[in-house]
């Protein structure tokens, strides 16, 4: 019996723990030591789930800080190869509970791990993020950043996030400005960042500073995020392919303003923690 899996989609690397299968408080402290990637196991966040309530398979998403998050697309996508392989669900298509609301899992490849979630709708309602200031749509607001002025669109697809786009993006503009945008006063609960660059009108290419974890080399909520901005500045058109420095996502925006997005994810390991680590983990 294993007490966790870890997973990786496009490098953005989950541990679940599975409350059937292994139960430990999920506390902050508990979170911070999984992921800690010198002192624990190490990943971009924790997975925990299935609960099983009824017909409802609930999932809780933990980001690596010990902050519980609303929502994760890569997260999402791993949880449901999880759930799928280890046969809690028999369908190929099934719904997941998260703290914003239902998705729709569909494991279109189980070998290939390729699976498609309908992750929802989305908003650029400040109240809905939330975001400081009057009611508003965030499109290309002005916000100034230590004397600099940058033009932000602001999009919640259940989990919040401010796309910057840019004629040039980096890794190292991504360490520049993800944590001062990430834990600006405007956003009471912090936030993730996308900067983008508009490659053409099918793909766009992001760097990532997720709300939570820091750097990550792919993030699906994030490419949710930066496809419905790019797509609301009619900088693009649906499908839209979200190049990101671990790989790609497709995302379709349909009519109904509803969101999916499609790509892989892979299995790493099963483990067991050894009883000196579970010491730690219970202080
Ligand atoms: N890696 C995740 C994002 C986790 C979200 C989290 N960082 C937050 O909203 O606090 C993804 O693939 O969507």
């Amino acid at each position: 019996m294993f007490e966790f899996t870890k997973y990786e989609a496009l490098g953005n690397d989950y541990i679940i723990i599975d409350p059937n299968q292994y139960d430990v408080p999920m506390t902050a402290d508990i979170v911070r030591r999984i992921c800690d990637r010198h002192l624990g196991v190490g990943s971009d966040g924790i997975l925990y789930g299935p609960f099983i309530e009824g017909d409802r398979i609930r999932l809780r998403i933990f980001n690596p800080d010990g902050s519980e998050c609303e929502k994760s697309g890569n997260g999402l996508r791993i949880f449901a190869r999880y759930v799928y392989e280890s046969k809690y669900v028999k369908s190929q298509t099934f719904s997941i509970h998260t703290r914003a609301g239902e998705v729709v899992a569909n494991i279109l490849d189980s070998k290939e791990g390729l699976i498609k979630v309908l992750m929802g709708s989305y908003t650029f309602q400040s109240e809905q993020l939330p975001m400081a200031g009057a009611p508003r749509e965030v499109i290309q607001e002005p916000l100034e950043l230590d004397g600099e002025t940058l033009r932000v669109t602001c999009v919640s697809v259940g989990n919040p996030h401010c796309v910057v786009p840019l004629e040039e993006i980096s890794r190292d503009k991504a360490f520049q400005l993800g944590p001062r945008l990430s834990s600006h006063a405007l956003f009471p609960q912090k936030t993730n960042v996308q900067l983008m660059k508009v490659l053409d009108s099918h793909n766009i290419q992001i760097e990532i500073w997720e709300r939570g974890a820091g750097y990550t080399l792919a993030s699906g909520s994030s490419s949710c995020a930066a496809a419905c901005a790019a797509h609301r500045l009619g900088l693009v058109q649906s499908p839209v392919t979200v190049h990101m420095p671990g790989g790609r996502l497709e995302i379709e925006i349909d009519r109904d303003g509803r969101i999916s997005m499609t790509g892989t994810a892979r299995s790493v390991a099963q483990g067991v923690f050894t009883p000196e680590f579970k010491a730690r983990l219970r202080g």
